[in-house]
């Protein structure tokens, strides 16, 4: 019966798309692992349907470098997030484009310079932090603690640049914040504030755009940061030779009393490749979607301005034809052969081009002097009865992929 047929079946033009897209086939806390999957059959850029939205995914070294290096401004916008859409639309820097990012982006980078970003300045906060950080893992006295212990120092850092001050680990407050971080970062897609935005002719510097300024360098700032420190005592009680040469190094270079600082970096490469080993295996950001911000020819296809694209880090970070052993821990990835530190091109744990990391030099710092410093004074070891073998390398992924809550023993080293 021809009206029976009809009722399923779509009217004469474009036939839209199915509303469910390709999402059957995305594993939605894994959608790196389904992309690299797709790339095996589709290439290194390919399409995704999430639901009715189209995204270009790239995958791999080249295609990101060739999209976010090479045509950096084409590739430059940020895509619409569920996360962030009611709360933060086009305000702050992760989120927004435009003049006000432009103009946002500018502008915060300039004030995280003057206050001495990636200088000396930053440099002291980060020392005077890693004494309260030591004396906290110390207070355990060699007795097993939670993991949660490494997320005390670098909020704090965020937190001295935001407010001028520092908080002591046990104030109310700082729990309060640092608990809200946590929970933005684990209900990612369930925004709380239901303010519609209507501010198309609003002003840049206004109270809303502070606060959300605020709050992209809270979260950007902290979460990122804590779990990489996370993941480097995981990472160094599962391998303890690797422990040792750092502790070797440290030792025989600047010895086991002066606080490391950052100019170490250029006498400790070992240190310094095992803190990129870190980022790069701990990958602690499957991507950020980027769009396009008019339409672009790429490759030979013309892809519509205000397209989501996916540049998947971890299909650089583990790109099998760059890394001699992406799938594991291996500080080698950044050494020559004389022993000495190795910049890789492919090393995108900050991202490249226009969107890079707002914080990366002062990330670069707080991770070097956090790690160096705690592994200065401390050998770290699982807690009795946990063998090394059975320590879970998998990550918890949430909006960043932490490593799965462990315990750890700290010995002094002294
Ligand atoms: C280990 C630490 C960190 C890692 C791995 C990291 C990684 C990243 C990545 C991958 C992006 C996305 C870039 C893109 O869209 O292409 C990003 C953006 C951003 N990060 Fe970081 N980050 C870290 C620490 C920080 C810190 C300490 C701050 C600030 C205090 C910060 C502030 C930001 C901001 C504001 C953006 C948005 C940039 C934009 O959209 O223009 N991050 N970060």
């Amino acid at each position: 019966d021809q009206t029976k047929k009809n009722k399923y079946h779509f009217p004469p033009g474009p036939r839209p798309l199915p509303l469910i897209g390709n999402m059957h086939i995305l594993d939605i806390k894994r959608q790196d692992y389904t992309f690299m999957e797709l790339a095996k059959t589709y290439g290194t850029f390919f399409t995704f349907h999430f639901g009715r939205a189209k995204a270009v995914v790239l995958i791999g070294y080249e295609a990101n470098q060739e999209a976010l290096v090479k045509a950096n401004y084409d590739f430059g916008d940020r895509a619409p997030m569920p996360i962030a859409d009611d709360f933060q639309k086009n305000h702050g820097v992760i989120f927004s484009n435009g003049e006000t990012w432009k103009i946002t982006r500018r502008f915060t980078l300039s004030i995280l310079r003057d206050l001495g970003m990636g200088k000396r300045p930053i440099e002291e906060r980060i020392i005077n932090e890693l004494q309260y950080l030591n004396a906290l893992i110390g207070s355990h006295n060699g007795k097993p603690f939670n993991e949660k212990v490494f997320y005390n120092a670098t909020p704090n850092i965020t937190f001295s640049i935001l407010f001028g001050r520092r908080f002591d680990y046990d104030n109310p407050n700082y729990k309060k914040m640092i608990g809200i971080i946590d929970d933005v970062v684990k209900l990612t897609g369930q925004p709380e504030a239901k303010e519609k935005a209507t501010e198309t002719t609003e002003k840049i510097f206004t109270e809303k755009n502070l606060l959300a300024s605020t709050f992209d360098l809270m979260v950007g700032g902290t979460e990122t940061t804590s779990s990489t420190l996370k993941w480097a005592i995981l990472l160094m009680m599962k391998y303890p030779d690797v422990q040792k040469k750092v502790h070797d190094e440290i030792e025989n270079v600047i010895g086991l009393e002066r606080p490391p600082k950052w100019e170490d970096h250029k006498v400790l490469p070992y240190c310094l490749a095992v803190m990129h080993e870190v980022q790069r295996f701990g990958n602690i950001l499957q991507y950020l979607p980027h769009s396009t911000p008019t339409d672009v020819s790429f490759r030979g296809y013309t892809i519509p301005k205000g397209t989501a694209v996916v540049p998947l880090f971890t299909s650089i970070l583990y790109d099998e034809s760059k890394w001699e052993s992406p799938r594991e821990f291996n500080p080698n990835h950044f050494l020559d052969a004389d022993g000495k530190f190795l910049k890789r091109d492919e090393f995108f744990a900050f991202s490249k081009g226009r969107r890079v990391c707002v914080g990366e030099s002062l990330a670069r710092m707080e991770l070097f002097l956090f790690i160096t410093g705690m592994l200065q004074k401390f050998t770290f070891t699982p807690p009795p009865g946990v063998s090394r073998e059975s320590l879970d390398l998998g990550p918890e992924a949430f909006f960043t992929m932490r490593p799965k809550e462990y315990n750890v023993c700290a010995t002094p080293r002294l």
